[in-house]
């Protein structure tokens, strides 16, 4: 069964079109990657998936239940990380979960599940002074109330550390082995490559691409990436490499030229290189980035 359906949705806020028809379907079990330039209709989509907002036309069915007609029985099976959450004044951390525990009927303990997020030894300070990170964690701990079917969690990793994000990947690792289903947007796209087992990339209200990513890479027809050490500018060459057949990407780091193409443009690359005057000092080959392939589907929409 699909834990999330979309069909044909639409978004409008007066003008602007926020969503333009999307058709989106993520299985049961699933860490599905939600991804899109600033703007692109993201948080609009999750917002939508949680009856927060109406959509202008299409129909989403979230663990066989259409949102539209029992946004309850949705809520209850859904664990939700928002965009920027805002805890209470007057509240510790371990009085924010025992208040999501008893709102959920749930019968989690506080304190375990503050463990879980690295939050026991700050569990009785006041939640309005903990820090970004912090407050970050704190809501996926609440997230976590009742253990829930689906996760949907709205850029999981904002003002994380490094501890945090190696954290948050392992609970939704763990989340997955459980069964859960994990909707998550993020701009991290190392994090996304690290857990996700499909990507859906958004772009202006549209969806361009829903894949894994060795599928994407397929699809964008740019499985790899050249790396190539320079003596002279890289920026010189640049253009003309950008230019040839089969190169998606170009990117100039220092001495370096980084520059995602198809296998067969490979030696092409090379080649231009040396005829643009340029000596190479080494290359190496690896594959695409998420980032590179994002931006190949995404260039042009901000
Ligand atoms: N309440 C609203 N009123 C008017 N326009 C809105 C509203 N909410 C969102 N929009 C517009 O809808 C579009 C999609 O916004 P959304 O917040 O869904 O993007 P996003 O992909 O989540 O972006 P970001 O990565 O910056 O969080 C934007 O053009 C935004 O300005």
């Amino acid at each position: 069964m699909s834990a999330i359906a979309l069909q044909n949705v639409t978004k409008r806020f007066g003008d602007v079109h926020a969503l333009r028809g999307i058709d989106m379907t993520v299985e049961s079990g699933e860490v599905f990657g939600f991804l899109g330039p600033n703007g692109a209709g993201k948080s609009t989509t999750i917002d939508i998936l949680l009856h927060y907002t109406h959509p202008s036309s299409g129909s989403v069915d979230v663990l066989g239940h259409d949102v539209t007609e029992a946004p309850v029985a949705v809520r209850e099976r859904v664990g939700i990380l928002p965009e920027g959450f805002a805890p209470f004044e007057t509240m510790t951390g371990r009085q924010h979960l025992a208040y999501a525990i008893e709102a959920a009927d749930a019968d989690d303990e506080p304190g375990a599940l503050l463990e879980r997020v690295g939050l026991a030894d700050a569990a009785d300070r006041s939640a309005a002074a903990y820090s970004t990170g912090m407050t970050q964690r704190l809501a996926l701990a609440m997230a976590l109330v009742g253990s829930p079917d689906v996760l949907i969690l709205d850029e999981p990793s904002t003002g994380l550390d490094p501890h945090g994000v190696r954290r948050m990947r392992e609970i939704v690792r763990t989340e997955r082995d459980r069964g859960t289903t994990v909707f998550f947007s993020s701009h991290i796209l190392a994090q996304v490559e690290a857990v996700a087992d499909r990507v859906a990339i958004l772009r202006a209200g549209d969806l361009v691409a829903v894949d894994t990513i060795d599928g994407l890479r397929e699809t964008a027809d740019a499985g790899s990436e050249l790396i190539v050490d320079l003596t002279g500018e890289p920026a010189a060459v640049a253009p003309a490499v950008a230019s040839l057949d089969g190169v998606s990407t170009v990117d100039e780091r220092d001495d370096t030229l980084v520059v995602g193409c198809t296998a067969d443009a490979k030696l092409r690359v090379l080649d231009e290189i040396r005829a643009a005057g340029a000596t190479i000092r080494d290359f190496s080959t690896g594959e695409t980035s998420l980032e590179e392939l994002f931006v190949s589907y995404t260039e042009g929409a901000t």
